[in-house]
């Protein structure tokens, strides 16, 4: 067998628990036929494994799955023979019951270490490399009293037309494991020589009442805190495309967009490659973080979010996404997830911090991120911002 592929098959419990799928605006698509892990690997090392793959199971194959956030850290892709339009069940099926739910770390502790990166940004003040904005993220612990049904909590987060949900089995310690969630955020998409990302940052939470969601929708258009979280982003993002295309811009400028429980700003970035052959997962591998998830500069960041962050991110704040022989594909940003083995589920949800940024404000903010997984776990949407230890 070719070195670059595992048969990961007989370590998993069941041959169904293996692949991805994702649904969105961009469409679906879903593992099929003969599905294998891909050798895995830290993103330094992707271009090569993903050309091996190919060379080894055909034109037809498709490439996808998860990366995990730190560089460094091993990915879990899939390589299936075909691939399928994904058919999500949308049979509506209950939720598995509620056990306890706990935030790891508590409000006030994530509310600390927001304070903690604030007080590194104002010692910085004046220096070249001065930390410009760093993304802290806390989690929710979830127990339920059944085994968690992936799909059908798929199919919830997929309910909301302005996400993409997925699901990727990911190696499981002792049974199956899955990073299940419903991102807004396009990392980036290649489909012919045409490349486009559409960066998220800057956030306010949705309202049930018309008058107070369109008052949190223009605080959020008029916060200059925020313009200068989301410029960071896409002034990243141009500049580390520019090199693979011929051209690469923002023609639409900074705007306003939403899913069913958050505001964001959104910029779509297009571009045309020099290269219309590149394969999107080498894009995804060059973006990868972009300082949505992680920060500027981005190496303080990274050591600075290992420092403050009490649990490991793994595959949250990676990228989940897929790749067709000729390099077609589209990767997003895996948030608004959860790392789900059985009865229990981590939740993730983080926040950009800038000098001004409010410990509180932001407290609240990742507590309204969580809102989306949480409802469709069958919990009250708004449950993460009434915990407090
Ligand atoms: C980090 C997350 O979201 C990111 C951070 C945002 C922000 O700080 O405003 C907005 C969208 C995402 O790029 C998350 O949802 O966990």
């Amino acid at each position: 067998m070719n070195a670059f592929l595992t048969d990961m098959a007989a370590s998993l419990p069941e041959a169904a628990e293996t692949g991805f799928a994702l649904t969105g605006p961009l469409g679906g698509l879903r593992t099929g036929g003969q599905v294998r892990r891909v050798a895995s690997g830290a993103l330094d090392s992707l271009g090569d494994r993903v050309a091996a793959g190919f060379a080894a199971a055909g034109p037809q194959a498709v490439i996808g799955g998860a990366l995990p956030f730190d560089r460094d850290g091993q990915d879990c892709l899939w390589i299936s023979s075909r691939r399928r339009p994904d058919r999500l069940s949308i049979v509506p099926q209950q939720p598995a019951r509620a056990l306890s739910l706990r935030p790891e770390p508590a409000p006030a502790g994530y509310a600390q270490i927001v304070a903690k990166a604030l007080r590194v940004m104002e010692h910085d003040a004046g220096r070249a490399d001065a930390l410009r904005k760093i993304v802290l993220a806390r989690t929710l612990h979830y127990q339920a009293a059944e085994p968690i049904p992936v799909e059908g909590l798929r199919a919830r987060l997929a309910e909301d037309p302005a996400v993409t949900a997925f699901r990727v089995a990911l190696p499981g310690v002792s049974g199956p494991r899955w990073l299940v969630g419903g991102s807004p955020e396009l990392l980036v998409q290649k489909k012919g020589a045409r490349v486009v990302s559409n960066p998220l940052a800057g956030s306010s939470p949705r309202r049930f009442d018309p008058v107070s969601d369109a008052q949190s929708c223009s605080a959020l258009a008029s916060s200059e805190k925020d313009r200068r979280e989301h410029a960071m982003v896409v002034e990243f993002i141009l500049d580390t495309l520019s090199p693979w295309c011929r051209n690469v811009s923002a023609p639409q400028g900074t705007g306003l967009t939403s899913t069913r429980s958050m505001w964001h700003l959104g910029t779509r970035i297009e571009g045309d490659l020099k290269d219309p052959e590149t394969p999107s997962a080498l894009l995804a591998a060059a973006l990868h973080p972009t300082p949505a998830v992680c920060g500027l500069p981005a190496a303080r960041a990274n050591d600075l979010i290992h420092q403050l962050e009490a649990v490991d991110r793994e595959f949250y704040a990676g990228a989940v996404g897929w790749c067709a022989a000729d390099g077609d594909g589209a990767w997003y940003v895996a948030i608004r997830c959860a790392d789900i083995s059985g009865d229990c589920a981590r939740l993730y949800a983080g926040a950009g911090i800038v000098p001004g940024s409010d410990p509180a404000a932001e407290t609240a903010e990742t507590g309204n991120k969580f809102a989306a997984m949480l409802a469709a776990l069958g919990l009250p949407a708004d449950t993460a911002l009434q915990l407090n230890d």
